[in-house]
Parts: structure tokens; C-alpha cells; sequence
């Protein structure tokens, strides 16, 4: 078929246009369109003729291929609906195959009007069909969290936001609440939250999201998450080793606390919105991980110094210093296996600080956190891996790393060269102009141990 006929099929078959609509009717969307349909006339053949007579069917997305009938008897019939092209009364207009079909009397061409509504289309024909010419393009863009689904509409669509959601709840059947932001993150809220809109479906924030195999329960409109960070997690919780320590700064709802618990590694998860700190708690226990995660809700900087100190004192404690848990045994052994018991180790391998808009300025409080751990901290790679995110600007220039170590090193009052990270990755565009970074290294023992006062703790 020429694409020019290709594309004039392709237009018959989408909705009626209605620029004009600004709440939704889904009862406007209908459409007849008189084609012809082949009547199969024993069912058995439809397989045979559908094989046979393929280029002559229909195919249009979300429309059956077979359709049945009902005579005035009560009896089936099947239909096999073709292209416009086919004339029912003109056997020229078919195939060699189709043309042979109906003089056999296996099929018999007759008129047919397809009846198309609503549920016909997807989200991005009906929005073609409502929304103006000449704007950018339908924003199909949404983040989903749970039943939740979250857009970031930008101006030109606002007039149309009811519209959008609408549509959007409709033709998504597992979502069940639409949400429009409403400002951006970036001016002011201290817990990375956003105020939104409820645009369509029912008012409830309370989402359940699986990741990396865990279940986080929260209130969306109260904490922060972001279901594009699924990988990332996963990058940073794969470093962490069954018995390890970690500590997670600012661990929201604990997307690396919990996956990282799962694993038996002791993870100490801190936030400072009480909001998070709540719902980390109920997902501790969801996720059946209070043995491994001790959660916390404090300023960063406070719980980095007391977090130091206090996994040392749990692990010298000898009521504190470690976890039995139970080892898989085969089936029906008797006695079953001695429980597995894993120490608590002095030190955190690693130190997770993910708010990228201030994070490095947290960094100063590793200034002389391990005075007085000189007799534990007995070679360089017990001191931690830290994983800590800023946002640089984009595009992505030569000087990035360059620019961030200068960042790091004002912070940790010690000069940090590119050859002192361990890795330094692009974690995505967030905006136009601006780049989400993790950088990890390895906390030198100048800062680790330098003479400054420890004033606050845990
Ligand atoms: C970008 S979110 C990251 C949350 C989580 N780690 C994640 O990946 O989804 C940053 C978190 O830092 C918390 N926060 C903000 N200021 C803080 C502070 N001074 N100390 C500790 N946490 C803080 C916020 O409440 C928020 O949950």
C-alpha cells in the first residue's frame, strides 16, 4: 500500500475532532465507518481464512479481528472485518485468495458499519482529537507511584489540565488518582516535597510502591520519591556486603535502607522529615527488616557523628553486638541448624547522603568524627565509601569533576583531586541546565581524625 493511502486509512480510523471540549464526554467520541466484512460461513475456517486472506483484513489497534453475530434464529455468525479499500460487491478489490474463498463458498463479502467509541482510542488520539494545533506535542509524560500518577505540566497545557488527567485516568486502568505539581521542589522545601493539585480520580496520597523487591508504603504528598531512581538505588545498594554497616543521611522512605537491610547489612537510616521517619518505620516492619536497620530522625550532620560513634559502642556492647538469624535447614531436620550469627562490625563501609541540592555541605561533619577510633580504624579501607549527590550544571562540561571536587573539598576542609574519587556518575538531566551527580570516594583519614570539636551526637 502507498503511504499516502496508508495514512488516509490510518485517518478514518481516529476519533472526531472537538477542539472546543474542555470537560470530558466521552459520549462525543463515536464514529460509523461502512466497510466491508467477510462472513465466514462454517467457523471452523476462520483460522484458514485469516491465514489466507490476510492482506485483505483489517487491522486496526484495540478493534477484534473476529467478530459475532447473532441471526434472527439466535445462531452465530463470524465476521472477519477488511480493509476500506474492499467492496463487498466488487470481487476486483480483493485478492486472488479471497476472490477464490468466495466462489468456493467459504466466505461471503456483505456490507458492514463498524461502530467505534471511546474506549476505541488511546489517550494520545483522543488528546490529538481535543487539544489545540500547534502546541508542542500531547504530554504523555507522567511519573507513577503506586496508583498515583504524578504530571509536571508545563503552561500551555494548563487550560486543558482537567482534560489531560481525565483522559489519562480512563485509558490507564491501574491508576486511580492523577496529580499535577504545582511548584517547583527546588524553591524552598526543605524536605523535598511539592505542593500538587488532585486533577482527576479519588484524594488519596497514600501510595504502596514496590521496588528492587521491597514495599514502601507513604503519603506522596508528604514525603519525597521519585520512581525514576529505581536504578540508582540499585547501583548504590549493590555495593553494600552482607555484613557491612551503612548509613543512609537522608534515607526518606528508605529506597536504599531497606533493599540494603534485606541483604543483612546493618543500615542506620536517618531523616530529618518526621513525615519520612514515619513511614520508614512502618517500613521496616512491612518489609520484616528491624533486625538490620535502625531508623533515625535527626539533622544529617548530627546523625553523621552520632551515628559513627553509636554503631561503635553497639558493637563493643556485647548485648548489642550482633544478630542471630535463623539458617535454612534441609527439610525436617532434626535438631535444626544453629541459628547464623553475624557480628555487628565497629565501622560504616559506607555513608549514603542523597540530597543533591545541599548534600556536600553536610560533608563537614566527617571533620574529625573519628577522633579517638585511631586504635579501630587500623588501615585506610575501614574508613567509608561516601556516595554523595549534587547537581552541577548541564550540559556536561570538561570541567565537572573538576568543579565538584572543589566543591568537596571546601566542605571537608581538604583538597580533593578528580584521581581521588572512586566514581563519579551521571545520574540523569533533571533540567535543561541541570545534571544529577553521584559522587563516591573514599573519606581521607586527614579529615577522618582531624583535631576539631565533637559537639553533638545521637
Ligand atoms: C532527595 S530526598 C532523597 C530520599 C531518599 N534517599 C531517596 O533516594 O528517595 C532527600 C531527603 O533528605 C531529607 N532531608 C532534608 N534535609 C535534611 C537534613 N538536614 N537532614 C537529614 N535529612 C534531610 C528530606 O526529608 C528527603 O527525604
Amino acid at each position: 500500500m502507498q503511504n499516502s493511502s496508508r495514512d488516509e486509512m490510518s485517518r478514518l480510523f481516529l476519533p472526531p475532532i472537538n477542539r472546543a471540549m474542555r470537560k470530558l464526554d466521552p459520549s462525543f467520541f463515536q464514529k460509523t465507518i461502512p466497510l466491508t466484512a467477510a462472513h465466514v460461513l462454517d467457523g471452523r475456517n476462520i483460522p484458514r481464512v485469516m491465514k489466507e486472506c490476510a492482506k485483505d483484513l483489517l487491522r486496526v489497534p484495540r478493534l477484534r479481528g473476529v467478530i459475532t453475530q447473532k441471526d434472527d434464529a439466535g445462531t452465530e455468525r463470524k465476521l472477519l472485518l477488511l480493509k476500506p479499500e474492499v467492496k463487498h460487491d466488487d470481487l476486483s478489490t480483493v485478492q486472488p485468495k479471497t476472490r477464490e474463498f468466495v466462489e468456493e463458498k467459504i466466505i461471503g463479502l456483505e456490507p458492514y458499519n463498524l461502530h467505534m467509541k471511546y474506549e476505541n482510542w488511546n489517550y494520545e488520539e483522543i488528546m490529538n482529537s481535543i487539544l489545540p494545533e500547534g502546541l508542542d506535542e500531547i504530554p504523555c509524560a507522567f511519573t507513577q507511584a503506586g496508583h498515583l500518577a504524578h504530571l509536571n505540566l508545563r503552561e500551555q497545557y494548563l487550560p486543558y489540565k482537567h482534560l489531560i488527567a481525565a483522559v489519562l485516568l480512563d485509558k490507564n486502568p491501574n491508576i486511580s488518582t492523577v496529580v499535577n505539581k504545582i511548584e517547583d521542589v527546588g524553591t524552598g522545601s526543605v524536605y523535598r516535597t511539592f505542593p500538587m493539585e488532585l486533577l482527576a480520580g479519588k484524594d488519596d496520597m497514600n501510595v504502596e510502591v514496590r521496588e528492587s523487591g521491597c514495599v514502601f508504603r507513604f503519603d506522596f504528598a508528604k514525603v519525597y520519591w521519585n520512581s525514576r531512581l529505581g536504578n540508582e538505588h540499585e547501583r548504590i545498594f549493590k555495593q553494600f556486603k552482607p555484613g557491612e554497616a551503612v548509613a543512609d543521611v537522608m534515607a526518606g522512605v528508605g529506597p536504599f535502607a531497606i533493599p540494603g537491610a534485606k541483604q543483612r547489612v546493618f543500615v542506620y537510616a536517618n531523616d530529618l522529615n518526621p513525615e519520612s521517619y514515619k513511614s520508614l518505620v512502618d517500613n521496616i516492619k512491612i518489609n520484616k527488616v528491624s533486625q538490620f536497620l535502625t531508623p533515625h530522625n535527626l539533622d544529617g550532620a548530627n546523625f553523621i557523628r552520632g551515628s559513627i560513634r553509636a554503631l561503635l559502642s553497639r558493637s563493643q556492647n556485647p548485648l548489642t553486638n550482633k544478630v542471630s538469624i535463623p539458617t535454612p535447614g534441609k527439610r525436617g531436620q532434626k535438631p535444626p541448624p544453629p541459628p547464623t550469627v553475624i557480628p555487628v562490625p565497629p565501622v560504616f563501609s559506607h555513608f549514603v547522603m542523597n540530597l543533591p541540592a545541599s548534600a556536600t555541605a553536610f560533608l563537614g561533619a566527617f571533620r574529625g568524627a573519628y577522633r579517638g577510633f585511631e586504635g579501630v580504624v587500623t588501615g585506610r579501607e575501614m574508613l567509608p565509601m561516601i556516595h554523595v549527590y549534587t547537581f552541577h550544571k548541564a550540559p556536561v562540561t570538561e570541567n565537572a569533576a573538576g568543579e565538584i571536587c572543589a566543591d568537596i573539598s571546601r566542605y571537608l576542609g581538604h583538597k580533593m583531586g578528580e584521581g581521588d574519587l572512586e566514581n563519579l556518575e551521571n545520574v540523569r538531566l533533571v533540567a535543561p541546565n541541570k545534571t544529577y551527580y553521584c559522587v563516591s570516594f573514599r573519606l581521607p583519614a586527614t579529615v577522618a581524625f582531624e583535631d576539631i570539636q565533637d559537639t553533638q551526637g545521637i
